[in-house]
C-alpha cells in the first residue's frame, strides 16, 4: 500500500527560498499535515489547497517553523469551516503547547479556554503505533534536538521513518532498518557547520551505502543547490512534489 507524500516546505528554521519544514501524508482518503510552522498557511494556499482539505494535524516538537502556524489554522477551522481539527501530539508536549504557544493568541474567555476548545486532541504514547486512517499507522519515537526539550521522529506504516528535527542517531537507522523493515528515510539535514541540534551532511555520508540509498533529505538550507550531487546516495526531497512513498 503506497502513500503520497508531498512537502509544503523543505527549508531549515531560517531559510527564506523555501517554506517551513512540514508535509502532507495522503493515503488517497486521509491527510495529515505533519507539522504546522509559520510558513505553512501561505505554503499550503499557493499548492491551491486550505486547511478545510486536512483531516488531522501532527506536531513533532515546539519549535516556530513547525508550530507557528498553529494559531491561524485554530481560528480558521473556527470561524470559516466550524469545525475542529483533530491534532495528534505526544502527551509529553500538550500542556507545553497550550501554556507556552497557543494561549496568548487563541484564548478568549467563554469559547476558547483549553487546547480541546482548538481543537480534537489526540494524544500519542511513544512506542504505541496509533492507527490514523485505515491506512496510516503512526508511532512516535523521542529523539534528541534540543537538551532538556521534548522532541519526536515519525515511524509510519512499520517502513517510513521521519526523522523530524533531531542530531545524528545512527544507532536508531541501524535497529529501524536492521530489525524494524525500515525502507524509506525521511532526513533533517544540516549541509554546512558544526551540528549542535541537527544532523549534518557529513555524519549522514558516514552511513552504509545501502542505508544511504534509502535516504531523502530535508530542512535544508537556502544554498542546496550547491550540495547537488554531493551527497552520496541520497538525495533530496523538493518542496510542493508529490512522492509515492
Ligand atoms: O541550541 C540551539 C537552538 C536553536 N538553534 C537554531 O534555532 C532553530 C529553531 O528551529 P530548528 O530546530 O529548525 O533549528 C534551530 C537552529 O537553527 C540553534 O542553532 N541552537
Ligand atoms: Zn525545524
Ligand atoms: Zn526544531
Amino acid at each position: 500500500m503506497s502513500l503520497q507524500l508531498q512537502m509544503l516546505g523543505t527549508g531549515s528554521a531560517f531559510a527564506k527560498k523555501y517554506f517551513n519544514n512540514n508535509a502532507l501524508l495522503g493515503d488517497g482518503s486521509f491527510t495529515l499535515l505533519i507539522d504546522c510552522g509559520i510558513t505553512a498557511p501561505l505554503a499550503l494556499h499557493q499548492l491551491g489547497k486550505t486547511f478545510n482539505d486536512l483531516d488531522a494535524v501532527l506536531i513533532t516538537h515546539i519549535h516556530g517553523d513547525h508550530v507557528g502556524g498553529l494559531e491561524e489554522l485554530a481560528f480558521q477551522m473556527k470561524y470559516a469551516y466550524h469545525r475542529k481539527m483533530k491534532l495528534y501530539i505526544a502527551e509529553a508536549l500538550r500542556d507545553v503547547l497550550w501554556e507556552h504557544t497557543l494561549k496568548g493568541g487563541l484564548s478568549q474567555p467563554g469559547q476558547i479556554t483549553c487546547l480541546e476548545d482548538a481543537f480534537d486532541v489526540h494524544t500519542l504514547q511513544p512506542g504505541v503505533p496509533c492507527r490514523l486512517s485505515e491506512q496510516i499507522e503512526l508511532e512516535l519515537i523521542p529523539n534528541r534536538h534540543i537538551p532538556g526539550k521534548d522532541s519526536f521522529s515519525l515511524y509510519i506504516n512499520g517502513r517510513i521513518f521521519y526523522s523530524a528535527d533531531m542530531t545524528f542517531d545512527p544507532g536508531l537507522l541501524d535497529k529501524l532498518v536492521g530489525e524494524r523493515g525500515c525502507d524509506t528515510i525521511l532526513h533533517e539535514v544540516q549541509l554546512e557547520g558544526p551540528g549542535e541540534v541537527h544532523t549534518t551532511l557529513s555524519e549522514l555520508l558516514s552511513l552504509p551505502e545501502p542505508v544511504q540509498r534509502m535516504i531523502r533529505l530535508m530542512h535544508y538550507a537556502d544554498n542546496k543547490d550547491e550540495f547537488v550531487g554531493k551527497t552520496g546516495e541520497m538525495t533530496f526531497l523538493e518542496q510542493g512534489h508529490v512522492n509515492t512513498l
